[in-house]
This record gives structure tokens, sequence and C-alpha cells, in this order.
């Protein structure tokens, strides 16, 4: 099994972004996505959004273009046929914007604005309390 996982890994073909920019052509037209390397000259002609938005993407990182659209789930397994490799490690970006779940880098952010958050109604009820007692008491 671990033999196997290996073999696969080994497989992967390693591209650099500098290398892949030329290649923005009808004739060979690459995507990159979320660190993805996908070769769309062959689907070109059958992308149900046209091929000009593919080529204006060519050669170049399509992730949020890709994400904006809000692909569907049939779209996202069509793409692994036109995977050729992936981009070196040096060449990766960390976030994946489009997949990273909501509250992994907010986390910390939410619990300071959940402070502030609770500060004014606990402002607020206090001075309601003193106009009240001063008016009424
Ligand atoms: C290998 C990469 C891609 C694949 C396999 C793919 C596949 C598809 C498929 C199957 C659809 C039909 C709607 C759906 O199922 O979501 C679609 C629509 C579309 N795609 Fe892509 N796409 C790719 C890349 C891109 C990129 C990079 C862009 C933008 C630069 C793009 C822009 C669009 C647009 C504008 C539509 C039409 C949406 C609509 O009419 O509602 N696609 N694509």
């Amino acid at each position: 099994m671990s033999e196997e996982v290996q073999k696969v890994s080994e497989e992967v073909t390693l591209f650099t972004r500098e290398e892949l920019k030329s290649r923005n052509t009808r004739e060979d037209a690459i995507l990159i996505i979320h660190n993805g390397v996908y070769d769309v000259t062959k689907f070109l002609d059958e992308h149900p959004g046209g091929e000009e938005v593919l080529l204006e993407m060519a050669g170049k990182d399509a992730s949020e273009p890709f994400e904006d659209v809000s692909h569907s789930s049939d779209a996202r397994s069509l793409m692994k046929k036109y995977k050729v490799g992936e981009l070196v490690e040096a060449d990766r970006s960390a976030a994946r914007a489009g997949f990273a779940p909501a509250w992994t880098n907010d986390q910390p952010q939410d619990q300071g604005n959940a402070w502030s958050a609770w500060l004014l109604p606990l402002v607020l009820g206090l001075a309601a309390t003193v106009i009240y007692r001063y008016i009424f008491v």
C-alpha cells in the first residue's frame, strides 16, 4: 500500500511558474489552479464557460477566477482529467482561498471582536440603569 503511494508521488511532474508563463496559446494552454497544473488545450472547445476565459488565464494562476465562478463538483472532478502536474514547492501559494474553512485564520480575530461586542451592550446597560435611577428613584 505504502509502496503504491510512493510510486504515485514519484510520478508527479513539477513545474515552475516561470516556465509555464509562455504556455498561453491555443495550441498549448495550461492553467495553474490551487498549485495544480492543468493542460486545457483539448478542453478549450468543450469548456461551457467558453475558450476566451481559459485563454485569458493561460500560463497564469487561475485559482481566483476559477473560484469566483463557483464551479460545480462536476467541474472539479472533470478538471482531474486535465491535470499534468503540480508547482514546485517554492512556487506554491500557501492559501487555498476557495477550500480553506472559514474559521481557520479568523479565530483569534473573532475572539478579539467578541470582547468589544460585549463591551458596548454592557456600557449601554449601565448607562440606562444610572439614567433610570436618576429620573425615577
Ligand atoms: C480545468 C479547469 C476548468 C474546468 C474543468 C472547468 C469546467 C467548467 C464546467 C463543467 C462548467 C459548467 C458549469 C459547472 O459545472 O460549474 C464551467 C463553466 C464556466 N467556467 Fe469553467 N472550468 C475550468 C476553468 C475555468 C477558469 C479558469 C475560468 C475563468 C477564468 C472559468 C470560467 C467559467 C465560466 C465563466 C463558466 C460559465 C458559468 C455560467 O455560465 O454560469 N472556468 N466550467
